[in-house]
């Protein structure tokens, strides 16, 4: 298959919330030309656009192409999956109208699974993935506050190296000011992105816990770290290797980061549905399908399942 994007690219984003709007609007404040679908947002971002509060600067786009209907949106070359993997269910009919015959889905969730789920929809040929290095919230209808970092990994989701459409795609990023990172093992760096992901989404819901918090208490931190060593072991299940120095350096990063809310904890006090299927599930699954045992893991998911069930309950305040 071609794996050249044209010249002229169209952009369509599916998930107008942290990430989307985010990523999306630097796209367009850049000169590209952006389609984003919207949900509860939509007749305020008809009315006023999209406002980003960012490190790198604060803008506001007071027109965007603003959609509740995908089939109202043009046919697009790089469609961007930037929902909850939560609403991932949804995608059988919100991709097939936008993308383009020759066209792209990149899929910018955490977790893992969500490029087969894709697959199944759109063909194996036509899937990317990234992992995003950011802290980015929405506040408001069509706010966005980004809050640190904001780069992105991207790679293939067949193994076919960096590919002619890859590096159009990090470079239209680049033009708007993300840094872009291309691998050549998407699965590689999203197992890597779980070493962060499951420790401290899980334990900042079941803890109550903001990341410094985490890392300040001497058992906290030790779950922590054993978290991150049952990753590295659910990885051998993919036959994909993470050196100890990766584990090492995620700590003391994280360590220098602001203390911060990961994203599962501030679904959790909204009331939203966690991503335990992607973050949790589906890695669990592959690694005890393998014969790994998990232990730590499991627990965590086990009682995340029960927080998220219990919570669903709960009126929002
Ligand atoms: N936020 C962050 O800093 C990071 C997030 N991630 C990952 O990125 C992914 C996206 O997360 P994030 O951007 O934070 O999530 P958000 O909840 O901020 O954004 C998701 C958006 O999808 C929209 N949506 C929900 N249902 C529909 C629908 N039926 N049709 C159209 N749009 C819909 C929501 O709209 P509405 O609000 O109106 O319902 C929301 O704006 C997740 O997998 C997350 O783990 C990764 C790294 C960092
Ligand atoms: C690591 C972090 C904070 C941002 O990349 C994240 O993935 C999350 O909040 O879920």
């Amino acid at each position: 298959m071609e794996t050249t994007l044209p010249n002229y690219r169209r952009y369509a984003i599916i998930g107008t919330g942290a990430i989307g709007g985010f990523y999306g609007a630097r796209l367009q404040r850049a000169g590209l030309e952006v389609h984003f679908l919207l949900h509860t947002d939509y007749a305020t971002v008809c009315q006023s656009g999209l406002v980003i509060d960012s490190i790198e600067g604060h803008f506001t786009l007071p027109q965007v192409n603003a959609y509740q209907d995908v089939h109202q949106i043009p046919p697009c070359d790089v469609v961007i999956v930037s929902l909850k993997t939560t609403q991932n269910h949804l995608l059988p009919q919100l991709l097939p109208p936008i993308l383009q015959e020759s066209g792209v889905v990149l899929i910018l969730q955490n977790g893992l699974g969500m490029e087969e789920i894709v697959a199944k929809i759109v063909g194996e040929q036509r899937v990317m993935g990234g992992i995003c290095f950011i802290c980015s919230h929405k506040v408001g209808p069509g706010h966005i506050c980004h809050l640190d970092y904001g780069s992105i990994t991207m790679g293939e989701y067949l193994p076919r190296g960096i590919t002619a459409r890859l590096s159009q795609i990090a470079a239209d990023f680049n033009q708007a000011g993300i840094a872009v990172q291309m691998t050549e093992d998407l699965l590689l760096a999203r197992w890597q992105k779980l070493v962060w992901n499951i420790p401290f989404n899980g334990l900042s819901v079941v803890l109550n816990a903001t990341t410094a918090e985490l890392l300040n208490h001497a058992d906290s931190r030790y779950l922590v770290k054993q978290l991150m060593d049952e990753v590295k072991v659910a990885a051998t299940s993919c036959d994909r290797s993470i050196a100890e120095i990766f584990i090492e350096q995620m700590l003391t990063h994280t360590e220098k980061m602001k203390p911060y809310k990961p994203s599962m904890k501030l679904d959790y006090e909204a009331h939203r549905p966690l991503e335990i299927e992607a973050i949790f599930n589906q890695p669990l699954h592959l690694a005890t399908g393998a014969g790994i045992k998990l232990p730590q893991m499991m627990m965590l998911y086990r009682q995340l399942q029960f927080l998220d069930t219990q919570n669903r309950l709960k009126p929002t305040n």
